[in-house]
């Protein structure tokens, strides 16, 4: 397994592109560590694609280097760089048995027959598909021609990486959730180096270590699960993780601190620069339902299982809470209290507090 390192990379469909609007990966600095379980999250069209088929060699990017610990393989092909992929759909030999399937790749590589036949039942023992080994590839369900696609991407134990591109796409949804934390425990087990490429943040959030988000051809945040929760970087993390997503408020600064709806609101600490659109963010785990606070009026109240969500209009401005418990009904008048350290300034996007200073 490796490290492997971008470095100034940037990309663009286009002969001469000129502004950045023109490049789908914009400016991509990072280092995926040797042994980490990393996804790759973000909505359809903001460069995953792209920027794993730079990893893997499909796609020569237009500046800037990989190196795989160390070593420039920016001009070598996909054939030299030694990654196992795994595709949204299964790619397998339907006139193989699941056995040789799973050897395939390693036969393909001249190891010995003894290694093989340890590796492949290690590999059926981990996806509990022991009993099909024997059975025809053609004559297996979806969900089982996509486990052993998985297989197939994890029977190596010499690759650089692993990479999953939308593996369960063609999953039942009852068996996702499943599906979803074997790749976790295979991960502990295997300890290799596995980029998972999702739109969608469960699968992000419940795989990863390391949750690199993306937007528009740009990172805007690298962090654990709890960090993109609990301290979005950008209030597109804030929006797109976390269900409902964060409360993002238009506000205004002044002398006297910041507003929403001409009320003060108290931040999580100082406020950080000068200039840009101001906004204030809160998760809607925060916002409950008080005495005193912001006056609104309740719009629509959803229940989500445990808790409601419940929306009201402070002005022309929506908020949402999570909130535990009786809930007021349609039309009826509130108050909203923000916790304080957990509501922070962004400006143009990026936030702008610090954490209690
Ligand atoms: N072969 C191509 N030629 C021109 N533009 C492309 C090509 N492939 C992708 N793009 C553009 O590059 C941008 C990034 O696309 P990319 O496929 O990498 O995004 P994505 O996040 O993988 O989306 P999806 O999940 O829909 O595949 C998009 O604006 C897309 O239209």
């Amino acid at each position: 397994m490796a490290k492997i390192t971008l470095s100034n990379l940037r990309h663009s469909y286009m002969p001469n592109p000129k502004g950045s609007e023109d490049f789908a990966l914009k400016e991509i600095d990072l280092d995926w560590q040797d042994g980490g379980a990393y996804a790759l999250l973000g909505p359809s069209g903001c460069g995953k694609s792209t920027l794993l088929n730079i990893i893997s060699g499909l796609l020569v990017p237009s500046e800037g280097r990989i190196l795989f610990d160390g070593k420039d393989v920016t001009d070598l092909p996909p054939d030299q760089r030694n990654i196992a992929q795994v595709f949204q759909f299964p790619v397998i030999y339907d006139t193989m048995t699941v056995r040789e399937n799973l050897a395939f790749p390693l036969r393909n590589r001249g190891v010995a027959e003894g290694k093989i036949a340890e590796r492949v039942a290690e590999i059926a023992a981990m996806l509990e598909v022991e009993e099909m080994l024997d059975t025809r590839a053609s004559h297996l369900s979806p969900d089982n021609k996509q486990k052993i696609s998985m297989g197939r991407g994890l029977v190596r134990d010499d690759v650089n990486v692993v990479m999953f591109d939308e593996p369960l796409t063609v999953i039942d949804p009852h068996l996702k959730w499943k599906l979803r934390s074997k790749l976790k425990e295979l991960h502990q087990r295997v300890r290799a180096t596995m980029i998972y490429v999702t739109h969608d943040q469960t699968e992000a959030l419940t795989f990863a270590d390391q949750v690199v988000v993306m937007q528009d051809g740009e990172i805007v945040q690298i962090g654990t699960p709890v960090e993109l929760f609990e301290r979005p970087q950008h209030t597109f993390v804030g929006h797109f993780i976390g269900s409902p997503g964060m409360n993002v408020l238009p506000a205004d600064e002044g002398q006297g601190g910041v507003t929403v709806e001409g009320h003060p609101i108290t931040l999580e600490g100082k406020i950080t620069g000068n200039g840009g659109a101001a906004q204030v963010g809160i998760r809607p785990e925060f916002v409950s339902l008080a005495k005193t606070g912001l006056p609104g009026r309740v719009r629509k109240v959803s229940d989500i299982g445990r808790h409601s969500v419940l929306e009201a209009m402070v002005g022309e401005t929506s908020i949402k809470a999570v909130i535990d418990g009786p809930v007021p009904a349609q039309g009826e008048a509130v108050h909203l209290a923000f916790r304080a350290d957990q509501t922070r300034l962004y400006r143009d996007g990026w936030i702008a507090t610090e954490v209690g200073a």
